[in-house]
């Protein structure tokens, strides 16, 4: 199968991955670490704290269906969430001062992280149903700091031109890291219309980004089409782009590729970091821009 072959080109490890443990991290709108690792001790659990983050923590993945009834998780103390995401959002400078933007934000997972770190977020989501879970969402979790709007992410710019200090843009994309055995909804016609609207996307995102302000760049997928040929789109049509490097602290990761079948990407993206499926880690890819 093409998706098979084309994801053991980029790295045959992929296809090997086992998930063996999940992830949560704290909800400081609602309870301090301490709050929580003391309930959760209660509660019978020992979560392992990871070594890059104060607040995140991991569980091996059989303690997920019962964590989910603890009244640490109905209280919304605690948010579950990939190692992956977590990272791709703390990899994002945010100063108690910022104004950022979530730009493709539903269900809302990276604008919360956002709104524990920012002055405030705006956070931009077209689909009506996935809209309003999200607003449910930052209620329930208490983020008071999030302002939302249903609207299309490939025109934001026009109505906010250079307003962000930061920007986040988690893109919707053909989420080929989420294929667990067999591969019902994946197509080459899917990843180029993906690819063609990340294109939109990340226009508007540079171009709602102040001078000076960074961006990342985000998917779930592992298709160049979706990752570095979207960050070398951006490189020609921006002068002022610059990709910086990410401090990656752990091993399971590749940094992005130049060669594509007949396609040559900018070098820069080799400082992209494409993460790779690894015990809590889901495949991922990110690319931190710099506005200059
Ligand atoms: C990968 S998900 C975002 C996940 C989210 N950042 C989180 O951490 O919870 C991508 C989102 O982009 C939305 N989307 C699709 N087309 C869009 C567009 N044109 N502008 C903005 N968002 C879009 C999808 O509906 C989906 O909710």
């Amino acid at each position: 199968m093409e998706f098979f072959e084309r994801v053991k080109k980029i790295n045959p490890a992929i296809l090997e991955a086992k998930k063996d443990s999940f992830s949560f991290r704290i909800n400081h709108h609602r309870a301090t670490i301490d709050e929580v690792i003391e309930l959760l001790q209660k509660e019978g659990y020992t979560p392992q704290k990871v070594d890059w983050a104060e607040d995140v923590f991991t569980l091996p993945i059989e303690y997920r269906k019962p964590l989910v009834k603890t009244k640490t998780y109905t209280k919304n103390l605690i948010y579950i969430q990939n190692l992956s995401s977590i990272f791709a959002a703390y990899s994002l400078d945010v100063l108690p001062t910022d104004w950022v933007l979530d730009l493709a934000a539903a269900p809302g997972g990276k604008s919360l992280i956002l709104s524990e770190r920012a002055q405030k977020v705006s956070a931009v989501e077209p689909d009506k149903s996935r809209f309003f879970r999200m607003k449910r969402n930052f209620k329930e979790h208490g983020a008071k700091n999030i302002q939302t709007y249903n609207k299309d992410g490939r025109f934001i710019y026009k109505s906010c031109p250079e307003w962000f200090d930061k920007v986040f843009l988690d893109a919707p994309c053909s989420s080929e890291a989420h294929i667990d055995g067999e591969v019902t909804w994946w197509s080459m016609r899917r990843v180029r219309r993906f690819s063609k609207l990340q294109k939109e996307l990340i226009i508007s995102a540079f171009e709602s980004l102040k001078p000076g302000g960074q961006m990342i760049y985000a998917t779930c997928t592992y298709a160049p089409e979706e990752n570095e040929e979207v960050i070398d789109f951006l490189l020609q049509k921006k002068p002022n782009a610059k990709v910086l490097p990410v401090e990656v602290p752990f091993t399971n990761y590749q940094g992005g590729i130049t060669q594509w079948e007949d396609k040559h990407f900018n070098k820069e993206v080799k400082k992209c970091v494409r993460i790779l499926p690894s015990g809590t880690y889901s495949g991922f890819f990110l690319a931190l821009i710099k506005k200059k």
